[in-house]
């Protein structure tokens, strides 16, 4: 038994959820790039669970069903009130998703509706979760979901307790599509072994938000941005960025297991963070960011993926840094409750073998002769 370290190129999973191929990324056959210009975060949301676009009328129903489900028990709020005001978004976002299952009479009913109900549930709440904690760590009172608006729209208003800009609501319902399901990543891998084992969809989503905060995988985002917060200028970036490349330094929001000619969500992200620039009349990020790759490609190769131009669109649009991992966990959600639907419709439990590297022949010895 040979092991493949971080599971390269092993298939581990049968999907019709999303694929890459050739490049090519794809959810339920449907290429991303369409799907960004064309398709709203709701639809996509109800491609991946129902495997086809929705109808008006179910569209029209899921959004109402969205809304219902946005309040979040004042339990889970009260909670929060309790976290230090200085936590960790992620670390936050996990332990209150964990908590929501405690008020959820059907958390451990395994039945397929009562799941497809938690996951709009789910998907519900998230929004409302982070803009909470958001607003009471500075001292503010949480702001009550709206009706009759998408999930894009209402984080945003639930943030900042204002209607937000058209352009706003487009760009980061635009950003909630490109991140809403991406096959066997990390983080939806991990929601797949635990529900594999019977756990419930609140355990499974809970294990994905621990795996997403990484900076390996979502976190790069967040750290996209302080990386740029650290370089400040355009003057900086080369001498910043070569002196990573020296120290062999990763650059955060380059390279990916998959891709090898690029991630196919970074023009959207790119596209969307030029315009947004230039609605903010403030280049800085965007051009900073276009001489990073610039440095990166041209010495190393490596392309951006969705991380990379994502940290300066979520600045633009007004968003605090370490809220960029907890807006992925809004969209992923998605994709990983249509990950969960689908494991559980076909389940057998994940456990793969490791292969033994340790001593062998050991024996016992008495501990007062150790
Ligand atoms: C939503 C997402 O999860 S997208 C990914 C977000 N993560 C990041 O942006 C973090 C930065 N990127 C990385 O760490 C990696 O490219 C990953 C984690 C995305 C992929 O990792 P792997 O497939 O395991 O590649 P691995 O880390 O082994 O890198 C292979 C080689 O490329 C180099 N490399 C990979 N990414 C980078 C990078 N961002 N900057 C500099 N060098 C890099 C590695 O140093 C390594 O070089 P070596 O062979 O000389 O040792
Ligand atoms: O697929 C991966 O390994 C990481 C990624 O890009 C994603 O989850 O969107």
């Amino acid at each position: 038994m040979t092991a493949t370290k971080g599971l390269e190129g092993i298939v581990a999973a049968s999907s019709s959820i999303s694929s890459i191929i050739d490049g090519v990324l794809t959810y339920r056959g449907y290429n991303i790039d369409e799907l960004a210009e064309k398709a709203s975060f709701e639809e996509v949301a109800y491609l991946l669970w129902n495997g086809k676009l929705p109808t008006q009328s179910e569209l029209d129903a899921l959004k109402s069903q969205l809304g219902e489900a946005a309040t979040v028990p004042s339990e889970v709020i009260d909670g929060l009130r309790l976290y230090p005001k200085g936590a960790n978004s992620m670390a936050a976002l996990r332990t209150a998703i964990s908590s929501l299952a405690l008020y959820d009479a059907e958390a451990n009913d395994p039945g397929k509706e009562a799941n497809y109900r938690k996951a709009i549930k789910l998907q519900a709440q998230m929004g409302t979760v982070i803009a909470a904690f958001a607003r009471l760590r500075q001292g503010q009172e949480p702001v009550a979901p709206k009706s009759g608006v998408g999930v894009a729209h209402n984080f945003l208003y639930m943030l900042t307790g204002e209607e937000p800009s058209e352009v706003a609501v487009t760009a980061l319902d635009k950003a909630l599509v490109l991140h809403a399901d991406h096959e066997l990543n990390a983080s939806t891998f991990a929601a797949r072994v635990t529900v594999a084992t019977l756990s419930d969809i609140y355990s499974g989503v809970t294990s994905a938000i621990g795996a997403l905060k990484g900076p390996l995988h979502g976190g790069a985002n967040e750290a996209v941005m302080v990386m740029l917060d650290e370089i400040g200028t355009l003057d900086n970036v080369e001498p910043y960025i070569q002196n990573k490349l020296n120290n062999k330094e990763k650059i955060m929001g380059f390279g990916h297991r998959v891709y090898r000619t690029g991630d196919p969500r970074a023009k959207h992200l790119q596209q969307m963070s030029k315009n947004l620039s230039e609605l903010n009349g403030d280049s800085r990020l965007y051009d900073m960011s276009v001489r990073i790759e610039e440095l990166v490609t041209g010495q190393k190769g490596l392309k951006p993926n969705v991380d990379f131009y994502s940290a300066s669109c979520y600045t633009l649009l007004g968003i605090p840094r370490d809220l960029f991992t907890p807006i992925f966990a809004i969209s992923r959600v998605s994709g990983w409750t249509a990950h969960i639907l689908e494991q559980l419709a076909d389940n057998r439990l994940i456990r793969p073998r490791a292969e033994y590297v340790g001593p062998v022949d050991q024996h016992y010895v008495a501990i007062a002769q150790r």
